[in-house]
Protein backbone atom coordinates (compact mmCIF):
# COMPACT_ATOMS: atom_id res chain seq x y z
CA UNK A 1 0.00 0.00 0.00
CA UNK A 2 1.46 3.35 -0.87
CA UNK A 3 1.32 6.55 1.05
CA UNK A 4 -0.07 4.22 4.43
CA UNK A 5 0.75 6.75 6.82
CA UNK A 6 -1.67 9.49 5.32
CA UNK A 7 -4.67 6.90 5.42
CA UNK A 8 -3.87 5.72 8.96
CA UNK A 9 -3.49 9.39 10.01
CA UNK A 10 -6.99 10.18 8.39
CA UNK A 11 -8.81 7.54 10.21
CA UNK A 12 -7.34 8.57 13.87
CA UNK A 13 -8.05 12.29 13.33
CA UNK A 14 -10.57 11.46 16.36
CA UNK A 15 -8.18 11.10 18.58
CA UNK A 16 -6.00 13.81 17.69
CA UNK A 17 -8.78 16.02 17.91
CA UNK A 18 -9.17 14.58 21.28
CA UNK A 19 -6.04 15.29 23.08
CA UNK A 20 -5.63 19.25 21.30
CA UNK A 21 -9.45 19.63 22.98
CA UNK A 22 -7.85 17.96 26.55
CA UNK A 23 -8.03 19.65 29.47
CA UNK A 24 -4.01 19.30 29.36
CA UNK A 25 -3.37 21.07 26.17
CA UNK A 26 -5.81 23.60 26.78
CA UNK A 27 -4.41 24.33 29.97
CA UNK A 28 -1.05 24.14 28.32
CA UNK A 29 -1.75 26.73 25.61
CA UNK A 30 -3.19 29.37 27.95
CA UNK A 31 -0.22 28.66 30.37
CA UNK A 32 -3.16 27.95 33.23
CA UNK A 33 -1.91 24.47 34.01
CA UNK A 34 -0.85 23.89 37.32
CA UNK A 35 2.54 23.73 37.50
CA UNK A 36 2.40 20.49 39.81
CA UNK A 37 0.78 18.59 37.01
CA UNK A 38 3.12 19.48 34.17
CA UNK A 39 5.94 17.99 37.11
CA UNK A 40 4.00 15.23 37.27
CA UNK A 41 3.71 14.74 33.45
CA UNK A 42 7.37 15.58 32.77
CA UNK A 43 8.32 13.41 35.39
CA UNK A 44 6.31 10.21 33.98
CA UNK A 45 7.48 11.42 30.46
CA UNK A 46 11.03 11.65 31.92
CA UNK A 47 10.59 7.67 32.80
CA UNK A 48 8.45 6.87 29.50
CA UNK A 49 11.73 8.49 27.61
CA UNK A 50 14.46 6.25 29.37
CA UNK A 51 12.31 3.01 28.09
CA UNK A 52 11.24 4.55 25.16
CA UNK A 53 14.64 5.05 23.64
CA UNK A 54 15.46 1.52 24.08
CA UNK A 55 12.74 0.44 22.41
CA UNK A 56 13.33 2.64 19.39
CA UNK A 57 17.08 1.07 19.25
CA UNK A 58 15.91 -2.47 19.66
CA UNK A 59 13.36 -1.03 16.50
CA UNK A 60 16.61 -0.05 14.13
CA UNK A 61 18.48 -2.90 15.29
CA UNK A 62 15.56 -5.01 13.51
CA UNK A 63 15.70 -3.21 9.89
CA UNK A 64 17.47 -4.42 7.77
CA UNK A 65 18.87 -1.37 5.55
CA UNK A 66 21.71 0.72 7.36
CA UNK A 67 20.26 4.11 6.86
CA UNK A 68 17.17 3.06 8.36
CA UNK A 69 19.01 1.25 11.78
CA UNK A 70 21.41 4.76 11.82
CA UNK A 71 18.26 7.12 12.09
CA UNK A 72 16.70 4.97 15.03
CA UNK A 73 19.77 4.95 17.19
CA UNK A 74 19.73 8.60 16.05
CA UNK A 75 16.75 9.41 17.77
CA UNK A 76 17.39 7.11 20.55
CA UNK A 77 20.51 9.45 21.18
CA UNK A 78 18.64 12.68 20.74
CA UNK A 79 16.18 11.65 23.25
CA UNK A 80 19.26 11.64 25.75
CA UNK A 81 19.42 15.20 24.63
CA UNK A 82 15.91 16.12 25.57
CA UNK A 83 15.73 14.07 28.53
CA UNK A 84 18.43 15.58 30.24
CA UNK A 85 17.18 19.23 28.57
CA UNK A 86 13.89 18.72 30.11
CA UNK A 87 15.42 17.80 33.59
CA UNK A 88 17.44 20.42 34.50
CA UNK A 89 14.75 22.67 32.96
CA UNK A 90 11.67 21.89 34.76
CA UNK A 91 12.07 19.17 37.23
CA UNK A 92 15.39 20.75 39.18
CA UNK A 93 14.29 21.32 43.01
CA UNK A 94 11.22 19.32 42.53
CA UNK A 95 10.62 15.66 44.56
CA UNK A 96 10.43 12.94 41.87
CA UNK A 97 9.33 9.56 41.40
CA UNK A 98 11.08 6.91 40.02
CA UNK A 99 7.62 4.80 39.83
CA UNK A 100 5.99 4.75 36.65
CA UNK A 101 2.04 5.67 36.76
CA UNK A 102 -0.05 2.71 35.23
CA UNK A 103 -1.14 4.08 32.17
CA UNK A 104 3.08 4.83 31.49
CA UNK A 105 3.51 1.46 32.45
CA UNK A 106 0.98 0.56 29.67
CA UNK A 107 2.23 2.32 26.87
CA UNK A 108 5.86 1.46 27.53
CA UNK A 109 4.69 -2.46 27.82
CA UNK A 110 2.61 -2.48 24.98
CA UNK A 111 5.54 -0.77 22.91
CA UNK A 112 8.51 -3.21 24.26
CA UNK A 113 5.85 -6.28 23.74
CA UNK A 114 5.43 -5.14 20.07
CA UNK A 115 9.16 -4.22 19.75
CA UNK A 116 9.96 -7.76 20.79
CA UNK A 117 7.36 -10.27 20.15
CA UNK A 118 6.00 -9.18 16.98
CA UNK A 119 6.94 -7.99 13.31
CA UNK A 120 9.02 -4.89 12.20
CA UNK A 121 6.40 -3.11 10.38
CA UNK A 122 3.74 -3.62 13.22
CA UNK A 123 6.61 -2.07 15.76
CA UNK A 124 7.51 0.52 13.44
CA UNK A 125 3.90 1.68 13.36
CA UNK A 126 3.44 1.21 16.95
CA UNK A 127 6.52 3.46 17.74
CA UNK A 128 5.06 5.95 14.86
CA UNK A 129 2.34 8.17 17.10
CA UNK A 130 5.22 8.95 19.55
CA UNK A 131 6.79 10.91 16.63
CA UNK A 132 3.58 12.17 14.89
CA UNK A 133 1.32 12.66 18.05
CA UNK A 134 3.53 15.06 19.30
CA UNK A 135 4.49 16.86 16.37
CA UNK A 136 0.69 17.76 15.21
CA UNK A 137 0.38 18.63 18.99
CA UNK A 138 3.16 20.56 19.19
CA UNK A 139 2.65 22.77 16.01
CA UNK A 140 -1.02 22.78 17.28
CA UNK A 141 0.15 24.67 20.44
CA UNK A 142 2.56 27.26 18.94
CA UNK A 143 -0.63 28.31 15.85
CA UNK A 144 -2.48 29.03 19.20
CA UNK A 145 0.61 30.99 20.61
CA UNK A 146 -0.16 34.89 20.50
CA UNK A 147 2.69 35.46 22.79
CA UNK A 148 4.46 32.39 23.66
CA UNK A 149 7.03 34.23 25.57
CA UNK A 150 4.91 34.41 28.39
CA UNK A 151 4.09 31.30 28.68
CA UNK A 152 5.82 29.29 31.66
CA UNK A 153 5.87 25.75 29.04
CA UNK A 154 7.18 27.76 26.31
CA UNK A 155 10.52 25.64 26.11
CA UNK A 156 8.69 22.83 26.11
CA UNK A 157 6.31 23.97 23.38
CA UNK A 158 9.51 24.99 21.05
CA UNK A 159 10.89 21.39 21.53
CA UNK A 160 8.20 19.83 19.41
CA UNK A 161 7.21 22.67 17.21
CA UNK A 162 10.89 22.83 16.09
CA UNK A 163 12.73 22.11 12.29
CA UNK A 164 14.59 19.19 14.14
CA UNK A 165 11.54 17.39 15.16
CA UNK A 166 9.66 17.76 12.31
CA UNK A 167 13.14 16.37 10.10
CA UNK A 168 13.02 13.47 12.48
CA UNK A 169 8.96 12.95 11.95
CA UNK A 170 9.61 12.87 8.16
CA UNK A 171 12.14 10.43 7.94
CA UNK A 172 10.14 8.24 10.77
CA UNK A 173 7.05 8.20 8.79
CA UNK A 174 8.95 7.43 5.23
CA UNK A 175 10.29 4.28 6.86
CA UNK A 176 7.28 3.21 8.38
CA UNK A 177 5.45 3.68 4.85
CA UNK A 178 8.66 2.10 2.50
CA UNK A 179 7.80 -1.32 4.68
CA UNK A 180 3.80 -0.48 4.44
CA UNK A 181 4.57 -0.47 0.36
CA UNK A 182 5.17 -4.09 0.15
CA UNK A 183 3.41 -5.63 3.59
CA UNK A 184 0.85 -7.95 3.22
CA UNK A 185 -2.80 -6.82 3.99
CA UNK A 186 -2.72 -8.80 7.32
CA UNK A 187 0.40 -7.33 8.05
CA UNK A 188 -1.64 -3.48 7.07
CA UNK A 189 -4.26 -4.65 9.15
CA UNK A 190 -1.74 -4.91 11.96
CA UNK A 191 0.09 -2.02 11.45
CA UNK A 192 -3.14 -0.19 11.58
CA UNK A 193 -4.37 -1.55 15.05
CA UNK A 194 -0.98 -0.82 16.30
CA UNK A 195 -0.87 2.71 15.48
CA UNK A 196 -4.50 3.15 16.46
CA UNK A 197 -3.65 1.59 20.26
CA UNK A 198 -0.96 3.65 20.28
CA UNK A 199 -2.45 6.74 19.89
CA UNK A 200 -4.96 6.20 22.01
CA UNK A 201 -2.10 5.22 24.18
CA UNK A 202 -0.77 8.97 23.84
CA UNK A 203 -4.44 10.59 24.51
CA UNK A 204 -4.45 8.24 27.74
CA UNK A 205 -1.01 9.72 28.82
CA UNK A 206 -1.92 13.04 28.79
CA UNK A 207 -5.38 12.18 30.54
CA UNK A 208 -3.34 9.95 33.32
CA UNK A 209 -1.09 13.27 33.64
CA UNK A 210 -4.07 15.30 34.45
CA UNK A 211 -4.94 13.76 37.09
CA UNK A 212 -2.25 12.62 38.65
CA UNK A 213 -3.01 8.96 38.17
CA UNK A 214 -1.41 6.60 40.93
CA UNK A 215 -2.10 3.13 41.23
CA UNK A 216 -5.17 2.11 43.73
CA UNK A 217 -2.53 -0.23 45.91
C1 LIG B 1 4.41 9.99 25.92
C2 LIG B 1 5.30 10.63 24.91
N1 LIG B 1 5.10 10.36 23.61
C3 LIG B 1 5.88 10.94 22.66
C4 LIG B 1 6.90 11.80 23.04
C5 LIG B 1 7.74 12.47 21.99
O1 LIG B 1 9.01 11.98 21.96
C6 LIG B 1 7.09 12.04 24.41
N2 LIG B 1 8.07 12.88 24.85
N3 LIG B 1 6.27 11.45 25.32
Amino acid sequence: MKNWYSVINKKTENILSSIKTHAFITELINGTLPNDVFVFYINQDALYLSEYKKILAAVGTKCSNDDDTQFFLDSATGIIYVENALHQQFLKNEKLTEETSPSCELYISYLSRLTHTCSLEEALAAVLPCFTIYKQIGDYILSKQDNNSNNPYKDWINTYSGEDFEKSVKKAIAITNKYAESASPNVLEKMNKAFIKASKLEWLFWDSAYNKEKWKI
